[in-house]
């Protein structure tokens, strides 16, 4: 589903953020990218999802070199993906329903599809009963499965999520994680960076480690 080839990412002042990664995700798999702060986590998901461009080596999604990709394509290639934030970014002027329902308006589905798309969404996480409610009357672990709820809505072969626990206590990050897996049982490839190690480490899934944007482990 990803691979990545000899990538390396300078930016503009210099920076090595990645420097020759490899690996491979496969269609179906689920894995966690950790690392120290600005080790390099956040640039390679933004690589995968072209909202940045590799200085070197090939970035390839679903079988397609992303290079091949222009800036038109971008749209065609993000609605492939979900993307979960650790701040969700949730409109607090809408609706829950309309938050989750943003991504399907964009893309022109009919409204009685959306409205199908976006209930089932809500219920695979907990909260078809809270549709009407605005997000700002909701606890942070419900906000945050809002914004799994609208990074799924549209049924996507890929999940990443950027810290999506880094708000939250023990227990709701536990909760969100088996949200995650629950996705990935059904068939999405799920790929979380997070530097959360205990909690990786009781989730018992494929880890790759980033160290100074060098792939140090991946086991
Ligand atoms: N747009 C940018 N321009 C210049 N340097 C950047 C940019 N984005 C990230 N960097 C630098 O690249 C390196 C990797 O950053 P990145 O955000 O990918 O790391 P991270 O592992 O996600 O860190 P954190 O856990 O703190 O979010 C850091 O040194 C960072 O300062």
């Amino acid at each position: 589903m990803i691979s990545f080839e000899n990538v390396s990412k300078r930016y503009p002042e210099g920076h090595d953020a990645l420097r020759d990664v490899n690996f491979t995700l496969n269609r179906g798999e689920m894995a966690f990218l950790t690392g120290h702060s600005g080790a390099g986590k956040s640039t390679l998901l933004k690589l995968i999802m072209l909202m940045e461009r590799p200085t070197r080596g090939h970035v390839s999604v679903a079988n397609q070199d992303l290079a091949q990709f222009s800036r038109e394509d971008i749209p065609y290639h993000r609605r492939r993906i979900g993307v979960v934030f650790q701040n969700h970014q949730l409109l607090f002027d809408r609706t829950v329903f309309d938050n989750v329902a943003l991504p399907l308006q964009i893309s022109g589905y009919e409204p009685d599809d959306i409205g199908k798309r976006v209930r089932a969404a809500l219920d695979k996480v907990g909260l078809l009963s809270k549709e009407k409610l605005n997000p700002i009357t909701l606890s942070t672990g419900e906000q945050q499965r809002i914004g799994i709820a609208r990074a799924i809505v549209h049924k996507p072969q890929l999940l990443l999520a950027d810290e999506p626990t880094g708000n939250l206590d023990p227990s709701l990050s536990a909760e969100i994680m088996s949200l995650f897996m629950e996705f990935n049982r059904h068939g999405t490839t799920v790929l979380i960076a997070s530097h959360d190690l205990a909690l990786i480490s009781r989730m018992g899934h494929r880890t790759l480690i980033l160290d100074q944007g060098r792939l140090m482990r991946d086991g």
